[in-house]
């Protein structure tokens, strides 16, 4: 990630320029991960980059480049959507607005290791579709015995979401997960609840919060990602995804 752009264009460039971080809304997102372990900041990003992102979204979804998601990775991978409704699609640096956005992220993952101490290593997010209907189950992001998942980011990118939308994403007080992992009928207590709107960046603790998406009334966009350690099992570095 480190390298995401040695060999910019024009447009990565424009858009790179036009959509700076502020340097006091991380400080304010790093104050309240620690603090409280979620932080949910308002018009984080720029109109400029989210419009760029969700037209990128939308090209992507016109060429069927979305699957359905699944739950648990590689062999354990099976499509749930009694348990998660949306279809995903990983950023790969393939346009300008990715470029960008995996570079503020990666800006984002230094800021948290100087401040943090956590070394996180790297980023990993994909583009998310809830249509009309669809939801994600109360959960936990961090794999049982492969806790390499150590921050949640989303980012929306939804244009005058209306207050009766639906999609908001709960956050539940943070636990951390018995033997068995998580269990998701133990009643608990709701924390905070985000509306999906765009520019908003939530943040929290991926294997202490738990956390669902609401049933969306509306098309629902948004980019998902983990700030990841290093997390080796048998010696063999745990791949991305
Ligand atoms: O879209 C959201 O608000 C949260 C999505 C989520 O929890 C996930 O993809 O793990
Ligand atoms: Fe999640």
């Amino acid at each position: 990630m480190t390298n995401v752009i040695d060999d910019l264009d024009r447009e990565t460039h424009a858009l790179l320029a036009a959509s700076p971080l502020a340097p006091e809304r991380i400080d304010a997102l790093i104050d309240d991960l620690i603090h409280q372990g979620f932080s949910c900041q308002r018009d984080f990003f720029p109109p400029v980059l989210i419009n760029a992102l969700l037209a990128d979204l939308e090209r992507l979804e016109a060429c069927d480049a979305l699957a359905s998601a699944g739950i648990g990775r590689l062999k354990e991978h099976q499509l749930a959507t009694s348990i998660r409704g949306d279809a995903i699609r990983w950023l790969n640096q393939e346009s300008p607005a990715q470029r960008v956005y995996l570079k503020r992220l990666d800006e984002l993952r230094s800021q948290i290791n100087r401040a943090l101490f956590i070394g996180l290593f790297e980023f990993e997010a994909h583009f998310a579709r809830y249509p009309p209907g669809a939801f994600y189950k109360r959960h936990v992001d961090s794999f049982q015995g492969r806790a390499n998942r150590v921050i949640s980011t989303v980012t929306y990118l939804n244009r005058d979401w209306p207050v009766d939308g639906g999609g908001e994403m709960v956050l539940f007080e943070s636990r951390q997960q018995g033997p068995d992992g998580f269990d998701p009928n133990a009643p608990i207590q709701e924390m905070a609840r985000v509306l999906p709107e765009a520019g908003t960046l939530a943040c929290f603790l991926s294997d202490t919060v738990p956390h669902e998406v609401l049933p969306t009334r509306l098309p629902r966009a948004s980019i998902a990602g983990w700030f990841r350690r290093n997390a080796s099992v048998n010696g063999v570095v745990d791949p991305a995804r």
